[in-house]
């Protein structure tokens, strides 16, 4: 689904986020990016997002490579990835509820179906009893979870998520990790960047470590060595 070959990413002004990366991450699987602060977590994952390019290397998403999308294609790639990050980038002067439906209604979905999937949405992230609020009145944690029902709302076969429960108390945190893993089990792509190790110890899924741009480790891989469902 998602593969990087050697990619290695070089911002202006000489910072060397991403050293030669290698790895992929199969249809229907989920794994956890870890890593200390400026370790390269954020950038691995805008570089999927299309919002980074690599300065070396392929980014290929569902064996295409992202770099050389034609213009046209980009909105198409977009579509199929929903993003969470930290800076949720909500509108202000819509109430939660248009907030969430946004991407369908540029999808051109009927009202009717809108109306059951964004509280569904709401429901999932448990705000259905905010949705007539405007974003600046919610608290970090609750505009965190907005974010959280808009990336999933279209469905898209591909998540990704930067700290999506840096705000959030440990019961929330656990609620919502939940939730990924319930949309992992319903066949979603999910990469998680996070820094709470407990709770993605507790987890059991693939964890990637980044260090200095560099993976440095990739533990608890399906079908990988000690995961007990490969073939040998
Ligand atoms: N737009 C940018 N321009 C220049 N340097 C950048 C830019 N974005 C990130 N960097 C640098 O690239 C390195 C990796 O940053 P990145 O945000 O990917 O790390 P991270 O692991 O996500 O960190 P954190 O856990 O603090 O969010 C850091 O040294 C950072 O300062």
């Amino acid at each position: 689904m998602i593969s990087f070959q050697n990619v290695s990413k070089r911002y202006p002004g000489g910072v060397h986020a991403l050293n030669d990366i290698s790895f992929e991450l199969g249809r229907g699987e989920m794994a956890f990016l870890t890593g200390r602060s400026g370790a390269g977590k954020s950038t691995l994952l805008k570089l999927i997002a299309l919002l980074e390019r690599p300065s070396r290397g392929q980014v290929l998403f569902e064996g295409r490579n992202v770099g050389k999308l034609a213009r046209r294609q980009i909105p198409y790639l977009r579509r199929r990835i929903g993003v969470i990050f930290q800076d949720h980038r909500m509108l202000s002067d819509k109430r939660v509820f248009d907030n969430v439906a946004l991407p369908l209604m540029i999808a051109g979905v009927s009202f009717g179906d809108i109306k059951r999937r964004v509280r569904a949405a709401l429901d999932k992230v448990g705000l259905l009893d905010k949705e007539k609020m405007y974003p600046p009145m919610l608290s970090g944690g609750e505009q965190q979870r907005v974010g959280i029902a808009r990336a999933i709302i279209a469905r898209p076969p591909v998540l990704l998520a930067d700290e999506p429960t840096g705000n959030l108390d440990p019961a929330l945190s656990a609620e919502l990790m939940d939730t990924f893993l319930q949309l992992n089990q319903s066949g979603v792509t999910v990469l998680i960047a996070s820094h709470d190790l407990e709770l993605i110890k507790r987890l059991g899924q693939r964890v990637l470590v980044l260090d200095d741009g560099r993976i440095v480790d990739d533990v608890g891989r399906r079908g990988g060595p000690g995961s007990g469902d490969s073939d040998g």
